[in-house]
């Protein structure tokens, strides 16, 4: 099935466009943020709530589907949209990073990757064939290539030879993808080094897919770092495909990374952050479990018309935080998920009203951004 991206405007004075393309399971606009649902699940949120707050996309891991229940299992029910009842598009991630990131020990050749499950320290190999085995059983519609996303820091040697190894294993990704039903991204790497950068992006546009995402960011560099790769990295990507930064991000992350060109973003911070009881407000980000707020009955958000904001206090949430109440951290995720996609909205609106920038002065100026 054709992906058709299309990019329908431009906004004349940043990198910033709005596009959309097709997938099995519905259509999605760009610029898009994408909750994650890591084990078939966007913590505490159930599949109505989700598409409440405006969810048109979300992002689940090979690596833990794998380990638990296992793919097979997930199979069996009819692929993961059944088995966790959404009907709207998902994006697997091919469960390199998170092997690296997540597994007790783990060894690296040019065949695969040897590690321990982090669950029962049971031993495993998965190498591209299996990464994109396993995505073709659990039936998203975007899945990702398996890659060799190198930690940070690293020595430039240490990602040069991981960006060369990223290409053959995309190449060995392509091969074993057996359904054009899914979409399959390539993934650049190249750490912080511009040249790193451009020569996994030369590699691998070569193969001509139907998108590309940006890995080996937000892995432990400072903000100011992953922008200065941002502020290339976009565009070495081709501008008639969408642009996909993995693990990104916070609602700034979303302005600084679209005004640079990219579409797609995942991140777990909204919704971890929610469930420590922190929020983010138009007035900036709170946390809604400090005493300040033990008396205060007004909204999380003045400005916010959730189902949240529109029927619960910062009191009444701090109380449930505090006490650890299930009901709070459904409450603190519902609203941040609903305040990041309406950024999300937002922004998109000011694009094609060509008012971007002015949508972002206005932003951090409310939000508290110097
Ligand atoms: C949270 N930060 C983050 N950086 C990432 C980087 C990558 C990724 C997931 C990430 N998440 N998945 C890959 N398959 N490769 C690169």
């Amino acid at each position: 099935m054709s992906f058709d991206y299309t990019v329908n405007q431009e906004c004349p004075e940043t990198k910033a466009r709005v596009g959309e393309f097709t997938t099995p399971h519905g259509r999605i606009k760009t610029p898009i943020f994408m909750p994650v649902g890591t084990k078939a699940t966007v913590k505490t949120m159930s599949p109505e709530e989700l598409k409440e707050v405006g969810s048109e996309i979300i992002l689940s891991n090979t690596y833990h589907l794998y380990l638990r229940p296992g793919h097979e299992l997930i199979e069996e029910a009819g692929g993961l949209h059944q088995f966790m009842n959404w009907d709207r598009p998902i994006l697997t991630d091919s469960g390199g990073f998170q092997v690296y990131s997540l597994s007790d020990s783990n060894e690296i050749t040019e065949e695969g990757v040897t590690f321990q499950s982090h669950l029962d320290g049971s031993k495993h190999f998965i190498d591209p064939e299996k990464a994109i085995g396993i995505q073709n059983s659990l039936g998203a519609d975007i899945i990702m290539a398996f890659d060799e996303c190198a930690p940070y820091p690293a020595e430039k040697e240490y990602v040069e030879k991981a960006v060369a190894r990223t290409t053959r294993w995309l190449e060995r990704s392509i091969e074993a993808h057996a359904r054009d039903d899914q979409a399959l991204f390539g993934i650049m790497q190249g750490g912080m080094h511009r040249d790193l950068r451009e020569k996994s992006a030369e590699e691998i546009t070569e193969f001509n897919l139907p998108g590309y995402a940006i890995g080996g960011l937000s892995v432990g560099e400072s903000t100011e770092k992953m922008l200065e790769v941002l502020d290339y990295a976009p565009e070495l990507l081709p501008e008639d495909k969408p642009r996909y930064l993995m693990g990104v991000g916070t609602p700034i992350d979303l302005f600084e990374g679209i005004m640079r060109g990219v579409d797609m973003f995942d991140c777990v911070f909204p919704t971890r952050v929610a469930r420590n009881g922190a929020v983010f407000t138009s007035g900036g980000r709170i946390t809604v479990r400090n005493a300040t707020y033990k008396k205060d009955f007004t909204p999380l958000d003045h400005e916010c018309d959730c189902y949240v904001c529109n029927n619960y206090s910062r009191a009444y949430i701090r109380h449930l935080i505090k006490r650890n109440e299930i009901l709070g951290l459904r409450l603190t995720t519902y609203h941040n998920l609903h305040f990041m996609l309406d950024i999300i909205h937002n922004i998109r609106e000011a694009i094609k009203e060509g008012c971007f920038l002015e949508y972002r002065e206005q932003f951090y100026n409310q939000y508290g951004v110097e």
